[in-house]
């Protein structure tokens, strides 16, 4: 890749926004911890540092040995990565008296520099830091200020290399982007050739030359991701895709047969797996939801497994794993994270399968594989879906699982969910469900008491469901969607709304 970027990782909670500015700009970039920087970085044409929670002036923070990029390659330092330039190079970083979170406005510029191109006084920008640069590095220039932050921009004379105390990557920086266009176009010159059609177009040509004539298994889920993958895939090696989408009893209303359709349409060579006795009996009884999770990962590979010794000669497996879950980030705190609940994913597939493994996803940003599967044709309603969990209703029914109970979720699920899209409310949020509560209430119709199961509704906003907000659906909404269900699914006499937030609460009940 002629026209990558690198952005070094010291543990901000922005540095994969940097790189998703970088590549609206349609430039590749890739993310690294700072303790992984690659000996070679021929193929990189500008470095960008990001932000940390770390303080230069700690012993323990993040000091690598920048000497093969500074002077030598565009460089760009955005707050930590600012005071890191500075603190190293003669200048002088100190906890400053006031922390200096939120807006703040450009208010001198000191230079013709291309850095500012169309950068004017009164331009908002995001700060967010507790140290401050009172001194600037030995041969730099001031370019910005703001009100309180005096050393906002600067710039090594004589060289490429920028720092900057505000965070450019965040949209409350009014002109980020323009700044990063400046340096990245502008300064350092990278050619804007990141498209969704270049992508495919290299994908493919890669994907040929990789698999050749041998024969690529791909689990299709329904899902955003997969099916991207699987059309690009197809394009390079068109029948030797084998696809296989497997009914795990836990599916939406009609998905298993509608889904399949479409990807048949698609002219995808998939073959759908009807396992749902397989999943449901195995989950007989089982309430716990940890072991729910486990025991269809369990199952789900079982299953596949069957399936792709059915087909002859078969040498790979494709999956459509992103950019997010390959990033390997800096941690502020350097620990693993605690498990709040195990995924069910193929990635875990064991190593007795003996294939070798394919992601032609595994660069991109979710956004990026809708534009790319946009580009390629993929129907709107298949990459406008909702996200769904790979363990589907079960982790939507709290308690234990039966056919009965299946079936009444996937009956409210689709009158909630189709009453989204009929009120045009459906593309308005991020991700939307029903669960099925593990208590009888106390109801009266027709005269008649009536002693049965609530259902909770849920829809969130987010970007990423890493975080969440609970949607403000119209109340008339609400009123028609409730009535609906307690009218048309027997065995339910009450619906409510969740109004929980994620953190604290999660998307999922389970
Ligand atoms: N019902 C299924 N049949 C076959 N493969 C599946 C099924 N469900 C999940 N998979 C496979 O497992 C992978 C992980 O599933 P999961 O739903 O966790 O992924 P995802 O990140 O949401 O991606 P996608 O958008 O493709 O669903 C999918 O990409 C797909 O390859
Ligand atoms: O593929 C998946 N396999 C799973 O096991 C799983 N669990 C939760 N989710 C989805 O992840 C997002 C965050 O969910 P939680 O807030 O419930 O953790 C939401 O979008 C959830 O639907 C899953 N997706
Ligand atoms: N956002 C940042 O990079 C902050 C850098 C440093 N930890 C500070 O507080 O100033
Ligand atoms: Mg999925």
């Amino acid at each position: 890749m002629q026209n990558n970027v690198l952005i070094l990782d010291f543990g901000s909670q922005y540095t994969q926004l940097i790189a998703r500015r970088v590549r609206e700009l349609n430039i590749f970039c890739e993310i690294k911890p700072y303790n992984k920087l690659p000996d070679d970085l021929t193929e990189f044409k500008a470095v960008i540092l990001s932000g940390s929670p770390h303080s230069v002036r700690a012993e323990d923070a993040p000091h690598p040995d920048l000497s093969n990029i500074k002077g030598k390659k565009p460089l760009l330092g955005v707050c930590y990565g600012a005071q890191y330039l500075a603190h190293f190079n003669g200048g002088n970083v100190e906890k400053s008296n006031t922390r200096e979170y939120g807006r703040a406005k450009l208010a001198k510029l000191y230079e013709q520099d291309p850095f500012l191109k169309h950068i004017e006084v009164g331009s908002q920008v995001w700060m967010s830091h507790a140290d401050t640069i009172k001194n600037l590095p030995e041969k730099s220039i001031l370019l910005a200020s703001t009100h309180d932050v005096e050393n906002a921009a600067f710039k090594f004379i004589g060289e490429d290399t920028y720092g900057i105390q505000f965070h450019p990557e965040v949209y409350h920086s009014t002109d980020g982007k323009q700044i990063l266009e400046n340096f990245l176009v502008h300064i350092a010159k990278v050619a804007q050739t990141w498209t969704p059609a270049a992508f495919v177009e290299t994908t493919v040509a890669e994907l040929k030359a990789k698999i050749g004539d041998e024969k690529v298994i791909l689990g299709l889920s329904g899902g955003v991701d997969s099916s991207v993958a699987a059309v690009l895939l197809n394009k390079a090696i068109g029948d030797n895709l084998h696809c296989i989408f497997v009914n795990n009893g836990l599916l939406r209303k009609n998905e298993f047969e509608d889904v399949l359709h479409q990807y048949k349409d698609m002219g995808l060579n998939v073959k759908g797996v009807d396992a749902s006795a397989r999943f449901l009996d195995a989950l007989e009884g089982e309430s716990d939801p940890e072991k729910k999770r486990k025991t269809i990962g369990r199952v789900f590979i079982e299953v596949f497994d069957d399936e792709a010794h059915k087909v002859e000669n078969a040498k790979w497996l494709a999956q459509g794993t992103i950019y997010p879950d390959v990033i390997e980030s800096v941690s502020a705190t350097g620990g693993p994270s605690a498990t709040i609940k195990s995924h069910h994913n193929v990635g875990g597939l064991p190593d007795f399968m003996k294939l070798k493994v394919v992601e032609p996803l595994k660069m991109l940003f979710k956004d990026e594989v809708r534009r790319v599967g946009k580009s390629m044709g993929l129907e709107p309603n298949l990459l406008g879906r909702h996200p769904f969990p790979g363990p589907g209703l079960a982790i939507r029914i709290l308690g234990d699982i039966t056919r009965e109970k299946v079936a009444i979720l996937q009956e409210v699920d689709h009158i909630f969910i189709q009453g989204l899209k009929d009120w045009g409310l459906y593309d308005q949020v991020w991700q939307a469900g029903a669960m099925l509560l593990p208590v009888n209430s106390v109801g009266v119709m027709g005269d008649e008491r009536t002693y049965e199961k609530c259902v909770a509704l849920r829809a969130v906003e987010s970007t990423d469901g890493m975080t969440a907000d609970w949607v403000n659906l119209p109340y008339e909404f609400l009123q028609k969607t409730s009535n609906d269900i307690i009218n048309k699914v027997p065995g339910v006499n009450r619906v409510v709304y969740d109004i929980s937030s994620k953190p604290p609460a999660t998307i999922e009940w389970e």
